[in-house]
């Protein structure tokens, strides 16, 4: 793996979506759009895609079953130039599983994580993965696998002083030592609410809550505001890219590449 490399560590799963009038109640059959249709996901193999078609040189560190999903998952990274060696077959467990329905244009997720519960786990592999770490230019986390692996590559990242990226989604609390080791943190409102115990209902809270995070030590905060960014009082445009200081040299392209970003901080 060579310098330039970014390594995301995180899930793959097959995504099964389908269109629906409204969610299901307990109890209620409801009859969804006529075809399931399965597209490659995942949060971490997503990241993995986005930085790639970025221009990224990637390499994906993650587990999928033995079943057809786990053959076509890797195929659907290799097809967009994606580094795989660090994707472990798993005897055991299935491919990991989305369920999403689309109800007018917002969705609701499911997902059974299969393999992907297992990252971390295997001594051999999750050496390999902590090897390729060492030489990578930027560490790529969210939260679809084992809270304590991604607790333990954040340590490993900051001790070999490589730039860690964490999407904290799904949501959960991490304890201060650790967001403090990032060096950009991605939420969206509803995360950013969750980890900082402040509501979010405008855009001023979200400026507030993100200075808040800030300065407990994360040197980059995000807060996306995805599809409700138009509904805000002050368009996305305007804030996009828009950063309230200079940004140091080494993050100026990831701001500049970040899709929807409503706004960030930086240290002093
Ligand atoms: O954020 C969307 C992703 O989350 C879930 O993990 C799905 O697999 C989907 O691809």
């Amino acid at each position: 793996m060579s310098k330039q490399t970014i390594l995301v560590v995180g899930s793959i799963n097959m995504d099964q979506v389908v269109d629906v009038p409204h969610l299901p109640a307990i109890g209620e059959t409801l009859l969804g759009a006529d075809s399931l249709k399965l597209i490659p996901g995942g949060k971490g193999a997503n990241q993995a895609v986005a930085s790639a078609r970025l221009g990224g040189r990637v390499a994906m560190a993650g587990r999928v079953g033995s079943d057809p999903f786990g053959q076509q998952l890797l195929q659907a990274l290799r097809n967009d130039g994606i580094d795989t060696e660090l994707v472990a077959i798993d005897p055991d467990a299935a491919s990991g599983v989305a369920f999403i329905f689309l109800v007018a244009g917002d969705n609701a997720i499911v997902v059974a994580s299969g393999a992907n519960a297992q990252v971390g786990k295997d001594a051999e592999q999750y050496t390999q993965i902590k090897q390729a770490l060492q030489q990578a230019s930027a560490l790529v986390l969210q939260m679809e696998i084992p809270l304590e692996t991604v607790c333990d590559l954040i340590n490993v990242a900051h001790q070999a002083e490589v730039m860690t990226v964490l999407n904290l989604a799904p949501a959960c609390k991490l304890p201060d030592t650790i967001l403090r080791r990032l060096s950009v943190l991605v939420v969206n409102e509803s995360e950013a609410s969750l980890l900082s115990g402040q509501k979010i209902e405008n855009l001023a809270e979200a400026h507030d809550v993100a200075r808040h995070l800030h300065t407990s030590g994360i040197p980059i905060v995000v807060i996306t505001l995805g599809s409700r960014g138009p509904s805000w009082q002050q368009p996305i445009s305007k804030v996009r890219f828009k950063p309230s200081i200079k940004p140091p040299p080494k993050y100026r392209l990831l701001i500049r590449r970040l899709p929807e970003t409503a706004l960030w901080e930086r240290s002093q």
